[in-house]
């Protein structure tokens, strides 16, 4: 039976002071925040998502314009878990202007001030980490293990950076004369985020962490398939100590998302998604000069030498696969096997994909939940009939699951797909599933498989594993991707730039070098001396 959770209906109070058209808050904003320990006792199948998923000024925000509202489905249940209201030109003015004032009183704190005020924000989310999981499963499909890590791995991205905020600084310059310049790291102003579906909150997560540490302000657009757990994180910062204003939330889909790019308080946006969009990105941030992270999809190569530690390249190539149901971006989806080893790989990897759990995500033994949308397992279906068709050979799953609960009879779940006999040539190999298919390619010979794993447009990942030292680096150095795994798959500690080369992407998220995508270095020159007597 579904439960109704939260969402009093409460009236709400027309008190918003940012400049522009005033929207109603909701009654939450001024009780102590969060309702988060309701989503202790979410099980799948009973939350609906009430309260208003907009957030600016410090509160959340009822959306205006209801009529375009659209259902979010819970991806286990296929059940209405909320709806989603897109936000329109005067509510994503209204986020940007208060996001501005925000900066405006944020980036003159020191970076001490600003890292305590984030440590905090880091603290409440470790404290709440299941109660944020459960929501993020609720939302996204995915299992409460693989949420809990995403979780973790958001907190501890904060306290990253957040130690990272009191190291900028610039340099100093001696010049002749005894004159001098020096330079400042300076914020660049209001940053947009927009972010995609399959890490929801942790995306939003990657990028206001580093945007923040360097003095800046976020407005944040979540996907509109997962709007949920993204004004929790609002709401985490403000009760942490942010100003009002500095991570605001709006809600919305391809039309929100180009009012936030064209808007001219904008300095730059910071986009997760697919390639066809970030294009478009690129050319609309273009237009007003703004600058641009893009981190986009992936057909990754993993290549598994014959002389490796067999069982760790099975674990790797589940791992470079099937997380968050084959839905990431940097999955490594082709497997090229070197022929020796080929018969033994498959028919490890095979028995390990049929012993995967697929299930109700919140369940602590699932190891697979639900696809994020029904179109988007029928596309996935799509990818694996047209491979048939192609002539790969479908060695296990690839098929819809219905689970025996009788409430998980409409959830989008698919069984893990291996293909062999797969041909680079073939569309399961050159294009983007975002589902649990591995492809599997024999290759005889190092340059071989080098030649064919770069044959590509993307470059996100790669992985290699053998236990040769000096293969692995040479293969690394030669594989064109932002990122080489050896003898892993899917590990990213914060400290660790992501990103792609190719048309997977421009700039890092994550690492030290994040903070010169979110900052700009100003020049000062000091003259000791006299002006010299030219003119
Ligand atoms: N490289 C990475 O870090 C990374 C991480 C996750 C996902 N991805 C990629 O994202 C894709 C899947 O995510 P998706 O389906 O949400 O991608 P998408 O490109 O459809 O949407 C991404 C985001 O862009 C917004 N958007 C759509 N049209 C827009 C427009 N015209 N202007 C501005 N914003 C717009 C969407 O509402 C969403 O928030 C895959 O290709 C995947 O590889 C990349
Ligand atoms: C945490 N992972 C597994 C590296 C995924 C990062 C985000 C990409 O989709």
């Amino acid at each position: 039976m579904p439960v109704a959770r939260g969402g009093s209906g409460d009236s709400i109070e027309p008190t918003h002071t940012a400049k522009g058209p005033e929207f109603e808050k909701t009654k939450m904003a001024q009780q102590p925040l969060l309702s988060l320990p309701e989503f202790q006792n979410v099980s799948t199948g009973t939350l609906v998502v009430k309260e208003p998923l907009n957030f600016w000024g410090g509160a959340r925000v009822k959306p205006k314009d209801t009529t375009k509202s659209e259902p979010v489905y819970e991806p286990a249940t296929g059940r209405v878990l909320c709806d989603l209201v897109p936000c329109g030109e005067e509510e994503v003015d209204a986020a940007i202007k208060s996001a501005h004032s925000a900066y405006l009183k944020w980036s003159k704190l020191s970076g001490m001030e600003r890292a305590r005020i984030m440590l905090e924000a880091a603290r409440i989310i470790r404290e709440r980490r299941d109660e944020i999981a459960r929501a993020e499963v609720a939302n996204n499909g995915k299992s409460i293990t693989e949420a809990q890590v995403d979780i973790d791995i958001s907190w501890q991205t904060i306290e990253y950076y957040a130690g990272i905020a009191p190291t900028l600084s610039g340099q100093h310059i001696q010049l002749p004369g005894g004159s001098f310049a020096y330079t400042r790291r300076e914020p660049l102003g209001v940053c947009v985020g927009i972010g995609a579906w399959n890490y929801p909150f942790q995306l939003a997560i990657w990028k206001s962490a580093p945007a923040m540490a360097c003095g800046n302000a976020m407005v944040y657009k979540p996907s509109p398939m997962t709007p949920v757990t993204a004004v929790i994180l609002a709401e985490i910062y403000k009760e942490a100590g942010v100003p009002d204003g500095l991570f605001n939330v709006v809600q919305g889909g391809a039309e929100t998302g180009e009012l936030l790019c064209h808007h001219p308080m904008v300095a730059k946006v910071s986009f997760t998604g697919s390639v066809p969009t970030g294009k478009k990105v690129m050319e609309m941030a273009a237009k007003g000069v703004k600058q641009v992270t893009l981190e986009l999809g992936g057909k990754s190569p993993l290549i598994i030498f014959k002389d490796c530690e067999l069982e760790n390249a099975i674990k790797g190539a589940l791992m470079a696969n099937f997380l968050t149901q084959g839905q990431v971006c940097c999955n490594g989806t082709r497997v090229f096997v070197q022929r020796e080893i080929l018969p033994q790989f498959l028919e490890a990897v095979v028995k390990r994909t049929k012993a995967i759990t697929v299930g109700d995500p919140l369940c602590e033994k699932t190891r697979m939940g639900a696809l994020i949308t029904k179109p988007q397992m029928e596309k996935v279906l799509g990818f694996i009939n047209q491979a048939k068709e192609q002539g790969a050979k479908v060695l296990c799953g690839g098929e819809r699951f219905v689970p025996s609960d009788p409430k998980l009879k409409d959830g989008y779940f698919l069984s893990p797909c291996v293909l062999d006999n797969c041909r680079d040539d073939m569309t399961c190999v050159k294009e983007e599933i975002f589902g649990p298919v591995m492809s599997v390619l024999p290759f005889d010979t190092e340059e071989e498989v080098l030649q064919r794993a770069n044959n590509t447009t993307f470059g996100l990942a790669s992985g290699v594993f053998t236990r040769d030292i000096a293969r692995a680096h040479r293969v690394a150095e030669n594989l064109q991707a932002g990122t080489c795994y050896i003898n892993n798959y899917n590990i990213s500690p914060v400290e660790v730039p992501f990103g792609g080369y190719k048309m997977s992407g421009i700039g890092r998220e994550n690492g030290q070098v994040t903070i010169e995508y979110y900052s700009q270095l100003k020049t000062v020159v000091v003259e000791m001396g006299d002006v010299e007597d030219y003119f």
